[in-house]
């Protein structure tokens, strides 16, 4: 039985706590939220992991493995230490490794332990072919995202528009990865995901969409390279709990953990 601690207690969290319930091979062990959230996680955990304690912060044992789903500071905080004490850690928040040295800290952290930080595929398909097809040598990698018009609330594209009143698509962003990452920081995880697997955040090109006419989160990627092309559209229903979040990162990051308990993984 693989012991779990789970940061993030949010639409992601919450969603990950509920599908483990009853998992012969894993069990959440603690769950890690700032003061402020503890009582709202620990009435969560009494519904799907009675006697599980929601705390601040990850247990110094007792965890074979860290997943985080709350964000840059949260990676900061307790996968950096986990990945020093040699826990193994899985992370979400792909796109706080658009940050400036994140993405090296986390090597080093897990080199010093002498330990492993996966990044999930979340809400992205074909990871693995492009990561594939960069061994080849990768010519183009174009990303597009397309959400619903209130997806886009609280970000920059409200300046100067009104999400609300549009009644056609309207591009909101085109340029790389890495000005996307920065100017959309809670919609970046997709073109960090892609830049990291493919031809990095300055040569990754990005265009993000508001869209009245969906009511899906779409992904597209088209990738050209020595292994040929493809194309590939994710369709993803949104989270209720949050709609910049797809569905898909939930059962991305179930997916991880399991593998890591399964003895034929996929
Ligand atoms: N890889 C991917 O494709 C995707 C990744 N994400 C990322 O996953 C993360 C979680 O997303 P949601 O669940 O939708 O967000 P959310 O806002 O619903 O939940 C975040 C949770 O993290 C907790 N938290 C915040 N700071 C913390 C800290 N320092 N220590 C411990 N807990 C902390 C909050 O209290 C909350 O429980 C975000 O960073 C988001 O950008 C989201 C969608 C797709
Ligand atoms: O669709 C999602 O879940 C999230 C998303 O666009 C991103 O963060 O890049």
């Amino acid at each position: 039985m693989l012991r779990v601690a789970l940061i993030g207690c949010g639409a992601i969290g919450s969603s990950v706590i509920e599908l483990l319930k009853g998992d012969a091979s894993l069990a959440v062990v603690a769950v890690v939220v700032p003061q402020e959230g503890l009582a709202a996680a620990q009435a969560l955990l009494q519904k799907f992991a009675p006697g599980v304690q929601a705390a601040t912060a990850v247990p110094a044992s007792g965890v074979d493995l860290v997943v985080e789903t709350a964000g840059h500071a949260a990676i900061e905080e307790h996968v950096l230490p986990a990945l020093r004490r040699g826990t193994p850690c899985v992370v979400a928040s792909v796109g706080a490794l658009s940050a400036q040295g994140l993405a090296e800290k986390l090597e080093i952290a897990a080199i010093t332990g002498g330990t492993q930080v996966q990044l999930i595929a979340g809400a992205i398909g074909g990871i693995d072919a492009l990561a594939a097809a960069r061994i080849g040598g990768l010519d183009s990698v174009r990303y597009t995202g397309r959400k619903p018009p209130r997806a886009w609330k609280g970000t920059p594209a409200e300046q100067g528009r009104d999400l609300d009143a549009l009644s056609a698509e309207c591009v909101i962003f085109e340029g790389s990865a890495r000005e996307a990452a920065a100017l959309y920081p809670k919609n970046a995880n997709v073109a960090a995901t892609v830049s990291l697997a493919g031809l990095g955040l300055d040569r990754t090109h990005v265009r993000l969409v508001a869209d009245p006419a969906v009511d899906e989160n779409v992904h597209t990627v088209e990738a050209e390279g020595a292994f040929g092309r493809f194309e590939l559209s994710m369709h993803n229903k949104p989270l209720a709990a949050n709609p910049k979040t797809s569905a898909l990162t939930v059962y991305s990051a179930v997916r991880a953990l399991r593998n890591r308990a399964a003895a034929l993984a996929i």
